[in-house]
């Protein structure tokens, strides 16, 4: 019998209950039970779901009400001195956490957001100290579990692995100089063992322990690491599956195969090449695997046909029980389910399979394997065939004039006319820009207003022309405020914009859209990426009359706002078919002729946002120089069709850009603004490392909370920042777009942002 097995599931309810809940609970519009009571009911939900597409290993424990990472860090009393002694509620302190809290006297930041490997779900990075005092405040795996028994589903427990905690984790402030989290294994171990044993006696067979930092290249010691650790763990626990994902274990797959671990679980969709080495390490033990090969990261059908043979080459070498058909990793990267989609056409829809389908998927594959005679399998197997092949079929087609157009970029086409030095100053004169020059970086607040007029314009309760309106007078109202606070370049605030990525998608050619198709990015905070079905162009002008609009109503200068094409690409479902470069080639030629445009219409800095640019970044060393090779020209070749007198700005966000740092220099954008507050300035020391030599505004506050920074603050960072930086290249601004935050806080923020930049005029003069 081969049995199946998903490693997780999207936890925001398929109408998005959870972000309703939570945001209810934030706003004190529903209590502590209400939210739990929410929470509870999506859980059961997904577990009742899996089992009912026919899963046989349904994992439990892998919920969150914000991230699984904080989750665990609040398990495991891993939490930050400056969270405690508020009086506050252990869930309070939780949210405190995640997102910060400013109320009734308590004011502290959000613990720093990272992303989650290559993926745009964001992680809060647990902080660790010498002193941390682990301890099993409660055990969730154990609670989870129950909380499914009595729903009526026996499920496999999901724990983060001790190993890749540490490792993910980072020093709290304070801690002595070489102190590294990973040294306080020892100190952890015991509290693993507890909580491995409470669960062991609660009756669970298999218990899924994550370390998905061995698809990483390995630190020197994870060997000794890992083979102790597991030694340990593996006699007092339940079975456990060990499980690497997002890529290949390569050489860490020597000491991966000799753990005393019941279950070994690797991804087929991402390292699909992998599987001999793996089948030939762990023949001669008694290890299951766990081939993961159906995609937790994209939404395209399974070819079921090439994953049974897959499967089938497992059984060979290991025997039928020794293999589990899983997806390749958690599911939460993947929209709950097809069925919530209306307006996909029957055509495409038939492409794609969504956590729940991916689910039945691999039931499916399973049953295959074993030798269902059901002639539900069969039919489904049937129907999948002819999927796969309509799919192909589609392929096919293409837009030769974007194929050629690709084909022929040459590198000339990526080089601004000038160098930096040249272009700063005919920028200058054409800007007229102060010293410490002060700018946001391009969204403000999406009121409630704002969302609902644009609901109405998609049910049709207002005309194109009343939203268009509509529109207008927000950007005026943005660009009065930005004039009456004093900032220095304008925005025009991105009111017209649902999302950064999708507003790009929805009007160029080669995207489709989902209704419902939400994937959890951090907290509360979802998106629907665009699908890339096709070739991509641009069948006309995308932001040319609202940058245009804005400009023409102030006499500050106006900064066009565009999203880059990394990002366009990796914030979207891409195709299959064809490479990410070309996908990515295709994209900046779009947005090259939106850039040439925008100067044409009299804008005179743009700014093109590459936040997803570090995110994209292989997993392993080895595969960097091709990723960045592509994506630093195609970036360019989006931004170099100007004259020198535009000013091109671009924007990176919630990544370390230590390692990627001399790829960032190459971009050569006029401007680069970069999230620093949270990584509380760290980036200042890559800065010296490698030097920068073009404009650079390393974000002043954190955005990412409602809390307002003072103006002593910012201006300790300002100083902070000219220890390092030389004054004629410091701009000020907030590290990322504002339009998650209430306009009071906003306000606050940015009067005291532009205090401090004058106060710096003044200090630096
Ligand atoms: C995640 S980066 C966001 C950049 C975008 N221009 C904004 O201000 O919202
Ligand atoms: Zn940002």
């Amino acid at each position: 019998m081969v049995a199946s097995s998903v490693l997780g599931f999207p936890r925001i309810g398929a109408n998005r209950e959870v972000k309703k809940a939570v945001e209810a609970y934030w706003a004190g519009k529903i209590s502590a039970d209400d939210l739990t009571k929410a929470a509870a009911d999506v859980k059961k939900t997904n577990w009742t779901t899996i089992k009912a597409q026919g899963v046989d290993l349904v994992p439990s424990g892998d919920f969150s009400l914000y991230d699984h990472v904080l989750d665990h860090s609040a398990a495991f009393n891993v939490i930050p001195k400056r969270y405690t002694g508020h009086d506050l509620s252990p869930l309070d302190v939780y949210f405190a956490m995640g997102r910060g809290r400013q109320a009734a006297g308590v004011d502290v930041p959000a613990s720093e957001m990272k992303k989650w490997f290559d993926s745009n779900y964001h992680f809060v990075v647990p902080e660790f100290a010498e002193d941390t005092d682990f301890k099993l405040v409660f055990n969730k795996a154990l609670e989870e579990f129950n909380e499914a028994k009595a729903a009526g589903v026996v499920t496999r427990p999901v724990v983060l692995g001790p190993i890749s905690f540490l490792y993910l984790g980072k020093a709290a402030k304070g801690s002595s100089a070489g102190f590294q989290p990973i040294s306080l294994l020892p100190k952890l171990l015991p509290v693993y063992k507890q909580l491995l044993a409470d669960l062991k006696a609660a009756g669970v067979e298999w218990v899924q322990i994550d370390e998905p930092i061995l698809v990483l290249d390995a630190a020197q010691d994870y060997h000794t690491q890992f083979a102790s650790v597991y030694a340990e763990l593996a006699p007092i626990s339940p079975k456990i599956l060990l499980t690497s994902y997002y890529g290949r274990l390569d050489s860490n797959l020597s000491f991966v195969a000799k753990l005393p671990v019941a279950g070994l679980h690797i991804d087929l969709d991402r390292a699909p090449s992998q599987l001999d080495e793996v089948l030939a390490a762990i023949k001669p033990t008694n290890i299951v695997l766990s081939l993961g090969v159906v995609s937790g990261r994209n939404i395209w059908k399974t070819d079921l046909s090439a994953a049974i043979k897959l499967g089938q080459k497992a059984i060979d070498a290991l025997g039928a029980d020794r293999v589990i058909i899983a997806t390749s990793s958690s599911l939460l990267h993947t929209p709950v389910t097809l069925a919530a989609e209306t307006k996909l056409t029957a055509e495409q829809k038939d492409w794609f399979a969504f956590a729940t389908e991916k689910a039945k998927e691999v039931a499916t594959i399973a049953s295959v394997l074993s030798g269902s005679q059901d002639a539900k399998v069969a039919e489904a197997l049937e129907e999948n065939k002819v999927s796969i092949a309509k799919r192909r079929e589609f392929e096919r087609t293409s837009d030769d004039a974007v194929r050629k157009r690709v084909a022929a970029i040459t590198p000339d086409m990526w080089a601004r006319k000038s160098p930096f030095s040249v272009r700063r100053e005919i920028q200058q004169k054409a800007l007229n820009l102060p010293k410490f020059a002060t700018t946001t970086i391009g969204s403000f607040p999406q009121t409630k207003e704002i969302r609902t007029a644009r609901a109405k314009l998609t049910k049709g309760e207002i005309t194109e022309a009343e939203y268009d309106d509509f529109i207008k007078k927000e950007i005026e109202s943005v660009v009065r405020f930005q004039e009456k606070i004093g900032l220095d370049l304008l925005v025009h605030g991105e009111p017209e914009r649902n999302d950064m990525v999708q507003y790009f998608g929805e009007r160029l050619n080669g995207f489709v859209f989902t209704q419902n198709g939400w994937v959890q990015s951090y907290g509360s905070r979802y998106v629907r990426p665009p699908i890339i079905v096709s070739d991509v162009s641009r069948p006309g002008p995308i932001t040319i009359q609202w940058s245009s609009y804005a400009q023409s109503v102030t006499d500050k200068p106006m900064k066009g706002m565009l999203t880059g094409p990394v990002t366009i690409l990796n914030w979207s479902f891409p195709r299959a078919d064809v490479s990410r470069e070309i996908q990515c080639k295709q994209l900046s030629l779009a947005l090259r002729d939106e850039v040439v445009d925008l100067e044409k219409a009299g804008i005179k800095a743009v700014q093109v946002d590459e936040p997803a640019l570090r995110e994209g970044l292989p997993l392993r060393k080895a595969d960097w120089d091709e990723y960045l090779g592509w994506s630093v020209s195609s970036f360019k070749l989006a931004t170099a069709g100007v004259t020198d007198a535009l000013q091109t700005h671009s924007h990176f966000c919630y990544s370390d850009f230590d390692d990627i740092f001399p790829s960032i220099q190459a971009l050569d954008a006029d401007v680069i603004s970069i999230e620093a507050s949270k990584s509380d300035l760290k980036l200042l020391n890559t800065f010296k490392q490698y030097g920068y030599s073009n404009q650079i505004g390393p974000g002043v506050y954190d955005i990412h909370s409602p809390r307002v920074p003072s103006e002593e603050e910012i201006k300790e960072r300002i100083a902070a920042m000219l220890a390092t930086l030389t004054d004629d290249l410091l701009v000020i601004n907030p590290d990322c777009g504002l339009k998650t935050r209430g306009w009071k806080e906003t306000e606050a923020s940015l009067v005291n942002l532009v205090n401090a930049a004058r106060w710096a005029r003044k200090t630096y003069a």
